[in-house]
């Protein structure tokens, strides 16, 4: 579902955020992508949401290259990618139920649509009873439920996620990180990357490490370190 082919990223700065990865994830998978700060993991999440183009070497999303995408072309393919980042980013003058029908709204879903899937989206977080409320009523954990309410209110096929747990206390972590493997049992493919070395451990999914732009190991089942 989604395939790097010799991909190397260098900003304009000059700096090589990533070197010649190949990699293929497929439908339905769950992907942790592990490595020291500034190996490269958040360039590799902005690539796939088209955020940032590579410099070198193609991208498929669905077999079609998200490289060549017209302009008109980009919201198809957001539409189909929930994204979630370490610091929530939620909207502090909306409620918890406005903030995730945004998503939708941005997309010209009709009224009655929205508020059925962000009632759905709320409930499978956990929040549907918190939907009156604004972001700084709630805690760090919940603020992370309602961004990943607002990702996955589409239905996405994908879901990334860059630190979901970096502003988060070990058990709230483990919370969320819960939450993105009970959506990627119903058939959503999850990229996550992260620092947090026990909940990689733990959880035994595939994982990606990157090392200074390298990918230096891909294991079906493993841990955060050798
Ligand atoms: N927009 C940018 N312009 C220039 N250099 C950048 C940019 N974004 C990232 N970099 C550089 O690219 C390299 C990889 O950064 P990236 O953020 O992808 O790593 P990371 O593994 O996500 O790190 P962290 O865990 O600290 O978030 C780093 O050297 C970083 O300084």
């Amino acid at each position: 579902m989604i395939h790097l082919y010799n991909v190397t990223k260098i900003y304009p700065n000059g700096v090589q955020a990533l070197r010649d990865i190949s990699v293929k994830i497929s439908k339905g998978e769950f992907v942790f992508l592990v490595g020291p700060s500034g190996a490269g993991k958040s360039t590799f999440i902005r690539l796939i949401f088209r955020e940032e183009l590579p410099t070198r070497g193609q991208i498929l999303i669905g077999g079609r290259s998200i490289i060549r995408l017209k302009r008109s072309e980009i919201p198809i393919l957001r539409r189909n990618i929930g994204v979630v980042f370490q610091d929530f980013r939620l909207l502090e003058d909306r409620t918890v139920f406005e903030n995730v029908a945004f998503a939708l709204e941005v997309l010209e879903y009709p009224r009655t649509e929205i508020r059925k899937r962000v009632m759905v989206a709320l409930d499978m977080v956990g929040l549907g009873l918190k939907a009156k409320m604004f972001p700084h009523q709630l805690s760090g954990g919940e603020q992370q439920r309602v961004a990943i309410a607002r990702a996955i209110v589409k239905n996405p096929r994908i879901l990334v996620a860059d630190e979901p747990t970096g502003n988060l206390d070990p058990m709230t972590s483990r919370e969320i990180m819960d939450l993105l493997a009970e959506i990627n049992k119903k058939g959503t493919t999850v990229i996550v990357a992260t620092h947090d070395r026990e909940i990689v451990d733990a959880f035994q999914k595939r994982v990606i490490a990157l090392s200074q732009g390298r990918l230096v190991r891909d294991d079906v089942k493993g841990a955060y370190a050798l």
